[in-house]
């Protein structure tokens, strides 16, 4: 089911994967389902896998679904999402996937049904080039890449 001011998502449990529960927020405020493994994975440390989800989704044109990290796996195990945000495209149907990569210093257990990542759906803005011989000078300028400073904030 979905709310009023929720956007529907078709979603399909592949063959096999019936029993999972569907991603799901943990609060009514969270920005991010939580989405479990549909594999037991052993993830040696510095190692990375495609996790599988067990399900196909359609985005509705104009969104994406981001695949992001867990902080608490991120901040305990050093376990992450190695390609984060991952991008589901609205037009894939193959199966969501969550790229986990072991930056900790231990091996990490992925367990079926364990929740290893987040999905945030997001609307997409799409860009039209308007090509130019020439950009508009600002204050910047080609300065990047810590040209306006260092860390520090307060001077004194
Ligand atoms: O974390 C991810 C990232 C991608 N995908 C799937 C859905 C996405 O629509 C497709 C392509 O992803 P992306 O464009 O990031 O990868 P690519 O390396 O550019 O592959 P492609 O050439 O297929 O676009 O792979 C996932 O399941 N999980
Ligand atoms: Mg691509």
């Amino acid at each position: 089911m979905h709310s009023p001011e929720s956007v529907p998502v078709l979603v399909k449990r592949l063959p096999g994967n019936e029993d999972l529960p569907l991603p799901a927020y943990a609060t009514d405020g969270a920005a991010g389902m939580d989405v479990v493994s549909a594999e037991d994975v052993e993830l040696a440390p510095g190692a990375r896998h495609a996790v599988a989800t067990g399900l196909a989704i359609a985005i509705p044109a104009g969104y994406e679904v981001q695949v992001r990290p867990r902080s608490g796996l991120a901040l305990k195990h050093g376990v992450t999402v190695a390609n984060a945000p991952g991008t589901i495209d609205s037009d894939y149907r193959g199966e969501v996937k969550a790229i986990l990569i072991n930056l900790g210093t231990e091996p990490f257990a992925i367990r079926r049904g364990d929740r290893v990542a987040q999905l945030v759906l997001a609307p997409v803005t799409r860009a039209g080039w308007v090509e130019v011989s020439e950009l508009d000078e600002t204050a910047r300028g080609e300065g990047g890449f810590g040209s306006t400073g260092g860390l520090a904030a307060l001077k004194g």
